[in-house]
């Protein structure tokens, strides 16, 4: 069973925070499914320098990551995830979907609206 290991960004900016949807996707337990941006450690990477990476590819995004605020582990039918989330600014609320079907800026109390992919619920709680 393939492990990866992700890095997410809960990016903020006054006051909202950045909501990402994948498209449809080959496991249909993913298909437009809300994420927090990010993507796959690369070997010898720092976490934090991925994400910045990530973002900036998937986004075109300047951002600037803050702490740590979850690590969650969870078994997918296909894969297995430890994904990690950072907490992150920005200074501008404009990004390019490059990857993304669609993406929203929230105030934290609206997030659990979204339809989440499941590795990602459980950090909602932290926010
Ligand atoms: N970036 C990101 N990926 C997540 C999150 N939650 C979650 O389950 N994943 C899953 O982690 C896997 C790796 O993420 P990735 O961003 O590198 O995805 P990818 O383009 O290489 O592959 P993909 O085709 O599966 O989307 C994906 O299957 C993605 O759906 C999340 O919050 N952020």
């Amino acid at each position: 069973m393939k492990h990866y290991k992700v890095v997410a960004a809960v990016i903020e900016h006054e006051g909202a925070i950045l909501c990402t949807q994948k498209g449809e996707h080959n496991y249909p337990y993913l298909s437009y499914k809300y994420e927090f941006p990010g993507g796959k450690v690369e070997h010898g990477e720092r976490d934090e320098d991925a994400l910045i990476r990530e973002i900036d590819e998937e986004l075109a995004l300047c951002i600037r990551v803050n702490r740590k605020i979850a690590v969650v582990n969870h078994q997918y039918p296909d894969f297995m995830i430890t994904l990690t989330a950072f907490h992150c600014n920005s200074t501008s609320r404009d990004v390019t979907l490059v990857e993304h079907l669609h993406a929203v800026w929230l105030p934290k109390e609206k997030l659990k609206t979204l339809a989440w992919a499941a590795a990602d619920q459980p950090i909602l709680q932290y926010l």
